[in-house]
């Protein structure tokens, strides 16, 4: 199997990084999600669950055995302690998951979608980095807006997250959300024509 082209994205919460992706899969292009991933090594059986239910206690399950999110967010993002204690948890399981969905990709070049590609450092499997930009203020908007959360509890998660001028700087192209998702689709549409030329 040829190693495959992987070009990472990211983009602070709300900044547009799944309007993005979608936009790629439209032209059969494989996606690897982070957040996706976060989602199945957390699943009812997992060591992941186990944990997090041995550090938290039952409360941050659902009746039916799945994880409250919404519980988890609350703990997670109200200070570092408990957010430091998941992400060294999560983050090599959720490394080893992404690889395997790498080395399963079959289109030209694959996408990998990461909220924290920066802060983690894993542009360094990537052969180049797409970052998907807004200003704060309207990523605060619309994250509010899709989440249903209040202003402090995005603020929070921004604030655990690279600052802006931190991601633009690890940036090879950025994607410019700031206004209309029409206008975002035909910038991902000629980013696509320029990676298809660069891997034929
Ligand atoms: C705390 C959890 C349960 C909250 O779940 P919820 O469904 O409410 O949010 P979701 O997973 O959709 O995340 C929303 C956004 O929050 C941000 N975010 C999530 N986790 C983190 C984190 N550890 N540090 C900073 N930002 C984060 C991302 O921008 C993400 O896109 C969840 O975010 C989680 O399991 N986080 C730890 C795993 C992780 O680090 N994921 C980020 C991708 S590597
Ligand atoms: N250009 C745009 N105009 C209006 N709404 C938008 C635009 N881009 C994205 N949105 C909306 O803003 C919200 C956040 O976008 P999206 O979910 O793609 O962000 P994200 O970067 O994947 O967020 P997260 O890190 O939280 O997963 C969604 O409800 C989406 O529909």
């Amino acid at each position: 199997m040829n190693t495959p082209y992987v070009i990472g994205l990211t983009g602070g919460i709300g900044s547009g990084k799944s309007a993005a992706t979608e936009r790629f899969k439209t032209h059969n292009i494989d996606v690897v999600d982070a957040d996706e991933v976060a989602r199945d090594v957390v699943t009812p059986g997992t060591l992941g669950l186990h944990s997090i239910v041995q550090r938290f206690g039952k409360s941050v399950l659902l009746d039916d055995g799945t994880l409250d999110r919404a519980q988890l967010r609350k703990h997670v993002f109200a200070g570092p302690e408990a957010k430091a204690w998941l992400n060294k948890l999560l983050h090599p399981l959720i490394r080893e998951r992404m690889l395997e969905l790498i080395a399963a990709s079959s289109s030209p070049y694959c996408i990998l979608s990461v909220p924290l590609l920066v802060e983690n450092k894993l542009y360094e499997m990537c052969s180049k980095v797409v970052v998907v930009d807004c200003e704060e203020d309207i990523q605060l908007k619309r994250a509010m807006q899709r989440d249903s959360s209040d202003k402090q509890t995005i603020k929070n998660i921004m604030a655990a997250q690279a600052s802006r001028e931190e991601r633009l700087k690890a940036a090879d192209y950025v994607l410019d959300n700031s206004t209309t998702l029409t206008s975002l689709h035909q910038q991902v549409d000629e980013l696509h024509t320029k990676l298809l030329m660069q891997v034929s």
